[in-house]
Formats: C-alpha cells, structure tokens, sequence
C-alpha cells in the first residue's frame, strides 16, 4: 500500500456493498475521514473570502469617486452580471447552453412591480415582492427543468427549450393587458427608499456575494459533479448520479438568483418591460458570458459590467457609431482572446499553487448485505432487435457471487448489446434480466447501479477536465454526497480500488489531469472508478484493449481477487482467449446473437462450436 493509503483493509472474506446498501446505513462511518482542513487548503479558501471582502468594501467606497452616469449604468450593469454568472454555471461549467435565464429574470422583475403597482406600496411588500420574485423563478424553472431533463433529452433539445421560454414569458406579459402594462411594461411604482448611490452599492454587494459563492461552490466536490456532467453525462449516470435530478435542481436555484437580480432591477430601475424578459436579453447574456470567459465565473462579470459600461458611454457619445464599434470589439476579442477576457487575469493563476491532492484512506470493513437467495444476474429470454435485425436472441444466464464468467465470441456477435442490457432497462426488446432478484425493465442506467451493478466500457470512459482523484471522487458521489462548499480533504476507497492504483502507479498522480494520462492509464482508472463503487457485480468491456502485458497481468490479479476472496462477480468481454483461459471461473460463447457455450474453461476450450468459431467456419 502507498505511503499515502492508511487504515486497515477489509477484511477479505467481507462482500462489498453497493450504492444501496450505503444508502441504507450498513457501513461502519471512519473516523480517520473527519480530520483538520491541511493547511494549504483553509489558506485558499481565506484568500477568496479575503478577495470578495475587498471586492465588496470598493463596492461601498466607489460612489465617493463616481458620477452619477457612471453609478447609474453600473448598477445596472452589476445587476446583469448576476445573472451573467448564472448563465455561466449552466453553460461554462455544466455544459448546458441556455438563453432562457431572462425569462427567470423576467419573472422576478415582473412580480416585484406587480405587486408594487397592484397589491402595495410599503416596506412588507417590498418584502412580499422580494419573496415573490425568488421563488415564481423557482416555480417555472421547476417546470421548465422537468420539461428539458427528461431522460434521454439531448443537450440540443434543451437549448431548444431555453429559447422558447423567454418568447412564452414575453407573451404573457405582452397579453397581460393593465395587469403587466403589456408592450408599455410597469412604471413609476413605489420601490426600496434608496438612493443612487445606495443602489449602486446593494447590487455591487449582492454581485461580490453571488460572484464569492459561485468561485466556493465550483471548487467544491458538488461543483465537480457540474464538470463531471460536462464531459461525460453517461459515465455518471453509470457512477450512479441522477444526472437529470442535478440539472434541474441546478436550474431551480439558478433561476431563484436570477428572480433575485429581477427583484434588485425592479426596484433599482423603477421600471419593466417585456425585453427585460425576451430571448434577445437571454442571448445578450451568452454573448457576454462567452466575451468574458466561460467556465471563469470572473470572466461573464467583466463581460457584463465591461460590454454594459462601454456601451453607454459609447452611445451617448456616437449614436451612430457605437454599435459598430462594439461588434468590431466582439470580433477582435474573440480573434485575440478566443477564452474571453478573463485570459488577461490568467497569468494571476500561475502564482497561485494547484491544490493539493487529497489523502487516500482505505475504507473499513462492510457489513455483508446480501439477504436473498436470488442470483445476482438472472436473464430470461433475452433478446434484442435493431429494426429488422435481431441482435440478441433466447439469451438465458445467471451470474452468482465469486464466479469470473468471460464472454466470448467473435466481432458482431452481440457481447456488448448483451452488456447493454444487463445495465439498461430500455435496452432489451423481449425477456427478463433481473439484478438481485429485481426486474429492471424500464429503470435508468443511475438506477440500476444502485442496485449493485458497476460497468466498464470499451473505450475508457472518465473525465478528461478532472484530475484522477476527482474522478474517483465521482465514483464515491452516490455513497458519499459531495460537500457543496469544500473540496474533501481524504478521499476513502475501497482497499480493491487502492490497490488497483497502487499496482498502476496512479495513487502517485492524483493531482494529474486525466487529459494527461496514457490510454493505459486511463483503463486503470476506469478500472479503479468502477470498483470504487463497490458493486456486487461488475462489467468489463474489453478492459485489457490496448494495455501492455505487465497492465494486462496486473488487471488480472485484481479481478480474480475481487471475485475468489472478496465475493464480487464478474462478467468480461475479452478476445485475449490466454487471458480468458488464466483467470475465468467460467466461459460463456456467443455466437451470432445466441448463446451456444455456457460452461468451465476446459469444457468452453474443448467444445466443436467454439473450435469452428475460432477456425473461421461457425457460420450457419
Ligand atoms: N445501435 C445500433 N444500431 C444498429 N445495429 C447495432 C447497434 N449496435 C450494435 N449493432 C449491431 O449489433 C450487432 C452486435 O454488435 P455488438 O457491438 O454487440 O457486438 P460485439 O460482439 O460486442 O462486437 P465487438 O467484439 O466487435 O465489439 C452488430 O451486428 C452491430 O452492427
């Protein structure tokens, strides 16, 4: 074990346990995971919190040195780079484009007016409003992230949808008759008693307050997850995330911050009309975000505060000219700085010292989980159509705790249309797979791990904006909720997944970035993710492709611990007929959809069908 990996390993003879069973509580909680922030890590932390204190104390000293044109446009200004945040955490960070985050502001703006012009006009309904405007967002952007995240939906079909929303909230306002002031919007209602300058200074404090918890949560392992999803929503569903659930609860909250700039603009403007809430704002605020920088959260706040500032002052001053003036500046920003403005600050960054890795930390021993008698896998008439082609046809298998079973047989004959269905509810067109004893018929991918079942695909699949620990951070997110405010200072594994590390050297590289990685590597780390998530059986594609034969006898090893001492079973799809031949329990052939071998290595080796496969004459 690495000078790194502490506490004792499980016991061998201990079954793992899956995402369920840590659910449920059967795991005895470490101590050893619970211990003081190292040092390097609360530094980091303090320099933020140091940074938004200054950010903020400019905040309330500016107005002494501005002029009232410049306190007036940068208010609003400000006001929109919040809303410039939220886009970039939707987009920049979890990989969803949307214009509809001005629908949201829309809303909020909208019912704080409304309630000012229509209900009242004193101190509790600022308050009423102030209620409103953060969670009627909320309430849309509920529907409408139920609406976009629909398992299955395409990154494109949300897009879609987010430029839909902002011309259906234009609509109604527009239809709203004296209600919402239609086309003329609402005027001259009674706001907050502030003055300029106290504007200017609320929405620059609630900027730096919205900015400093943005740069907290995105460094955090729950940010992670945003990037996670960015670069491989399947692999995380296959970790076990809800990755529908975290899109649209991201949405919610984003939407309740967005209601909140709303609320800031009502007040801070003394008016509202239809284009606060029209798609042209909503893609105005991509625009911004992209020009800045995603995925900085600093980057969108130049953009927004930047592009707004430059553009009144140039429209006063040459309102014939200015909006040449600013495309040609769009087109030489992107040309000169094709990651935003934000890469005139990155050379800040290379002052700063990259985090340190966490600490690896065995995990105790588990309870043993298993109640039933039922198989682990159990395939009933298994079959599988594409079209007209029948893929998959009259496949029965069972798979029990400890047996190693390699599936073979030639390129096309089904192996991985097979694996597909042992994960994937939808993926069978007739028969019944079971996993512990339970039909998935109909469940997600994220559903049916939790049920015990971990899978390795072909082509290593990780995270390649990551480094290799939060990539095993991923693998522990369905037994572990990630913190929402700190990067975890240990990072607990089962002793099979340390040793998996140990045996590639990647418990030496934890701070790498997966990008960086061998395409061995990556293998093992894959490897290394699924076994993290301590299922009782897991799949391998093909895990050897590609792979020297020290990597090749090393991924050997730790299967056929997992299966004979630790319980687990296995199931591998392998070409490799050596590799098959040293480590299986058992082989199962198929042969043109259908099952045609199911027995020990010698009975497998010695069968006529198998020989006639491998000689090139099995077709029928
Ligand atoms: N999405 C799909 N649409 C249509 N046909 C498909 C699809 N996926 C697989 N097939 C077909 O199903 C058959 C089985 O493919 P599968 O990938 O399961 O075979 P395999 O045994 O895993 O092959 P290999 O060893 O080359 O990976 C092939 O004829 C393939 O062309």
């Amino acid at each position: 074990m690495s000078a790194r990996s502490s506490a004792a390993s499980p016991s061998p003879s201990s079954p793992p346990s899956s995402c369920a069973s840590r659910r449920k509580g059967f795991r005895v909680p470490d101590a050893a995971l619970t211990g003081g922030a190292p040092v390097a890590r609360r530094r980091r932390g303090l320099v933020l919190l140091v940074l938004a204190l200054v950010a903020a104390a400019v905040m309330l000293a500016a107005p002494a040195v501005l002029d009232r044109f410049s306190l007036n446009v940068l208010t609003r200004a400000m006001i929109f780079a919040i809303l410039a945040i939220t886009v970039d955490l939707l987009w920049g960070f979890a990989g969803i484009l949307t214009f509809g985050q001005a629908a949201f502001f829309g809303v909020g703006a909208y019912a704080t007016a409304m309630i000012l012009t229509h209900v009242g006009d004193s101190a509790p309904y600022v308050a009423l409003g102030l209620v409103a405007a953060v969670i009627l967002p909320m309430v849309v952007g509920a529907m409408v992230g139920w609406l976009t995240f629909y398992p299955g939906s395409s990154a494109f079909y949300a897009t879609i949808i987010s430029l839909v929303v902002p011309i259906v909230v234009t609509q109604v306002i527009y239809s709203g008759g004296t209600f919402t002031g239609s086309s003329s919007g609402l005027v001259g209602y009674w706001g907050m008693p502030l003055s300029l300058e106290g504007y200017f200074r609320l929405a620059g404090v609630v900027l730096v307050a919205v900015a400093f918890a943005a740069l907290v949560f995105v460094r955090s392992d729950a940010g992670r997850l945003l990037t996670a999803i960015r670069n491989n929503e399947t692999r995380c569903a296959y970790l076990g995330i809800n990755t529908q659930r975290i899109k649209i609860l991201l949405t919610v909250v984003l939407a309740g911050v967005t209601g909140l700039a709303g609320f800031l603009y009502a007040n801070a403007s003394g008016m509202v009309a239809p284009e606060n809430a029209g798609f042209v704002f909503g893609t105005e605020l991509v625009v911004w975000t992209a020009l800045g920088g995603r995925g900085t959260i600093v980057g969108p706040v130049l953009g927004a505060v930047g592009i707004g500032y430059l553009s009144a002052e140039l429209s006063g001053d040459l309102p014939f000219l200015w909006q040449l003036l600013i495309g040609t500046l769009f087109v030489l920003v992107i040309i000169v700085l094709p990651n935003g403005l934000a890469a005139l600050v990155a050379p800040l960054k290379a002052w700063r010292k990259p985090p340190p890795p966490p600490t690896l930390v065995a995990l105790p021993v588990t309870v043993p989980r298993r109640t039933g008698t039922a198989p682990l896998l159990a395939m009933e008439k298994v079959e599988k159509s594409y079209g007209s082609q029948k893929v998959l046809a009259d496949i029965t298998l069972t798979v029990a705790p400890g047996e190693l079973v390699s599936l073979v047989g030639p390129n096309g004959a089904g192996k991985t249309t097979l694996m597909r269905c042992m994960t994937d509810g939808a993926a069978a067109s007739g028969g019944t797979v079971r996993i512990n004893g339970t039909a998935i018929a109909g469940m997600l991918p994220d559903a049916i791990v939790a049920r015990g079942i971990g899978r390795k695909f072909q082509v290593a699949s990780v995270f390649e904006d990551l480094t290799v620990a939060e990539c095993l951070r991923m693998a522990r997110a369905c037994h572990e909720t990630p913190s929402l405010v700190a990067a975890a200072e240990t990072l607990a594994l089962p002793a099979s997944a340390i040793d998996i590390l140990r045996l590639t050297g990647l418990d030496r590289m934890l701070a790498s970035p997966v990008s960086l990685l061998s395409h061995g590597q990556k293998q093992s780390l894959e490897l290394a993710m699924v076994v993290s998530l301590e299922p009782e059986l897991i799949l391998l594609d093909e895990p050897t492709a590609g792979l020297t034969k020290t990597e090749r006898s090393t991924i050997g090893t730790v299967l056929k611990t997992l299966t004979a001492e630790r319980g687990m079973a296995a199931i591998l799809v392998e070409h490799d007929l050596d590799f098959v031949r040293e480590i299986s329990s058992r082989i199962v052939v198929l042969h043109q959809g259908r099952l045609v071998v199911d027995g020990t290595v010698e009975e497998a080796v010695n069968a006529d069908i198998v020989k006639r496969i491998y000689s090139g004459g099995g077709h029928e």
